[in-house]
């Protein structure tokens, strides 16, 4: 059965007017390697750390900038969120379809609750804390390009054209701030884009983001503003006295360094703003420096690489296979499309930064497991990226898994996906902007800490919609998707006074 919302009735939960406080027994385990009767063990010693939450449920009004706001994904979201809004239907060749929000775990997913009369229970995954209504968002952002949303919407190729024609009288009066342009960061083919920059020195630009941000939030009176970025570069080089410290990267600011990326820019402007920055894209934007200003300001940063296709099934296979003993050998990811970032794609420099988000996510599954592979062993693993003009925004992924199965045995599984890349990346921006603000309304206090305080700045929550999690430095990567969704549930549970989702079901056994 399924219901729409539910409260807990628990004495480890109390709502107030303006928070809901929890408390919860966190269950983990540290081990120690001791002598014991004369030889060395392994000693699991069980362990209980109790924590408190505390969820401000005022939901802000929010405003969406996003860098990049007028390319594919950017104008599909856009696009999509006023749909959903206005309640807009369209015809298309096979039916008349519903706008909806298909793809996003906030809007779209489901949660356990519990069982009732023997029956088991679900709820939407949006119903576990108080969110933001996506139809409520206001959008705005920068772009190189002027080209309005409704136009740029129909370049994107993602929105069925009835549907576009509906959108175009909201969508056409919105036209993206100058952004920030150094063509030595994209490739040369989006030089013809580039009719709409921020002049100045990087200091300069810096300001001018950060007035822009101010002026977004006078104009459209919205509380909160979360930032994200949508557009591949190349990485940056990180250089000791360059951008390997926020003191370093500040002064390289002062100093107008050509290696200071556009997106780090951006991501300056936000945390010196305290606001919420989100990388979609493949490139290391958060250069040590620019982590160390987040950590110093507290300002939530998160990334990177919206996790949409491939990468996303890679990271479901792979878990299985490797969880199920079987061990896979090579990994072949291919896939052409017609985009204008498989345009930006087809550049060495950018496609790198691609190669590398989408090639690092199998590194945490293979090294849990030394039954199968010896220390430092792992698959071949290449990711080919091939631009075709022809097939547009609809992405063609052909993925080739051989593993080593019983006895010598050889298991090769081929999958083919063809989709339109904007379509599934939409919601995973929606869903990181709305856990991105829904987490910084959450405080958390462990036994033993003298105060509340919120999740580390760098938001390893949000490591289910990302391609290459960001994590604080010391913590696992884990890019297992049942695991990070996992996580993300189970926190958002234990905040609301639900015990984590541990799949027993003993009442049945
Ligand atoms: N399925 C997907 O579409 C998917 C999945 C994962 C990641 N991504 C990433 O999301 C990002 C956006 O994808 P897209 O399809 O919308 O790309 P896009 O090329 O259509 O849009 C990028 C936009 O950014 C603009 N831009 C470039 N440099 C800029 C700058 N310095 N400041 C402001 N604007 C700038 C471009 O003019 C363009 O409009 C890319 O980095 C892509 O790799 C997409
Ligand atoms: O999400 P995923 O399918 O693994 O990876 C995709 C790439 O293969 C594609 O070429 C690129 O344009 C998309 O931005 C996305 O990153």
């Amino acid at each position: 059965m399924f219901i729409e919302s539910f409260k807990v009735d628990s004495p480890n939960v109390k709502y107030t007017d303006s928070e809901i406080h929890s408390v919860y027994n966190y269950e983990t385990a540290e081990l120690v390697h001791e002598n014991r009767n004369g030889t060395y063990q392994w000693i699991v010693k069980p362990k209980t750390v109790k924590y408190e939450f505390r969820t401000d449920t005022h939901v802000p009004k929010l405003g969406v900038m996003l860098v990049g706001w007028g390319g594919n994904n950017g104008s599909t979201l856009t696009g999509g969120v006023i749909a959903n809004r206005e309640g807009i239907s369209w015809a298309t060749k096979d039916k008349v379809q519903q706008a909806n929000y298909f793809g996003s775990l906030t809007q779209a997913s489901a949660i356990r609750v519990g069982s009732f009369n023997g029956e088991e229970i679900y709820a939407p995954f949006k119903s576990l804390l108080p969110m933001v209504n996506p139809d409520d968002i206001i959008f705005g952002g920068w772009d190189i390009s002027n080209m309005n949303l409704a136009d740029a919407m129909g370049m994107g190729q993602g929105l069925d054209i009835d549907l576009q024609k509906q959108l175009r009288p909201y969508m056409e009066h919105m036209v993206p701030l100058p952004g920030i342009y150094y063509p030595d960061f994209i490739a040369a083919n989006q030089g013809s884009r580039a009719n709409n920059v921020i002049k100045g020195t990087k200091k300069e630009q810096v300001q001018q983001v950060i007035k822009d941000i101010k002026e977004f939030k006078e104009k459209t009176k919205v509380e909160r503003v979360v930032v994200g970025t949508a557009n591949t570069e190349r990485y940056s080089n990180v250089v000791v006295g360059l951008n390997d410290t926020a003191e370093s990267l500040m002064a390289s600011l002062e100093r107008n360094e050509a290696e200071i990326s556009p997106s780090t820019l951006y991501a300056i402007a936000c945390v010196l703003e305290d606001v919420p920055f989100i990388n979609g894209s493949p490139q290391n934007t958060f250069v040590p420096g620019l982590i160390e200003l987040a950590i110093q300001r507290n300002c939530l940063i998160g990334g990177d690489d919206f996790k949409s296709g491939q990468t996303k099934m890679k990271s479901v296979l792979v878990d299985f296979l490797v969880g199920a003993g079987i061990k896979p050998t090579s990994i072949v990811s291919y896939n052409h499309l017609g985009n204008n970032d498989g345009m930006n794609l087809s550049a060495p420099q950018t496609f790198r930064s691609k190669e590398i988000s989408k090639s690092n996510v199998v590194d945490d599954m293979v090294a849990s497991n030394s039954i199968l592979y010896e220390p430092g062993e792992h698959p071949d693993h290449v990711v080919v990226i091939k631009y075709v003009p022809d097939v547009g925004d609809s992405k063609r992924a052909m993925d080739e898994y051989t593993s080593e199965i019983f006895m010598g045995g050889k298991s090769t599984i081929v999958m083919h996906n063809t989709c339109e890349d904007s379509l599934l990346a939409a919601p995973i921006i929606l869903d990181l902007v709305l856990l991105a603000e829904l987490s910084t309304r959450i405080q958390l206090k462990a036994e033993g800490e003298g105060k509340f305080h919120s999740f580390h700045p760098v938001a390893t929550i949000l490591s289910y919609l990302t391609k290459a999690p960001l994590v604080p430095p010391g913590t696992p990567v884990v890019n297992a998707l049942s695991k990070q969704r996992a996580m993300l549930e189970n926190i958002l549970r234990a905040c609301v006074g639900l015990a984590p989702e541990n799949n027993m079901i003993l009442e049945y056994k």
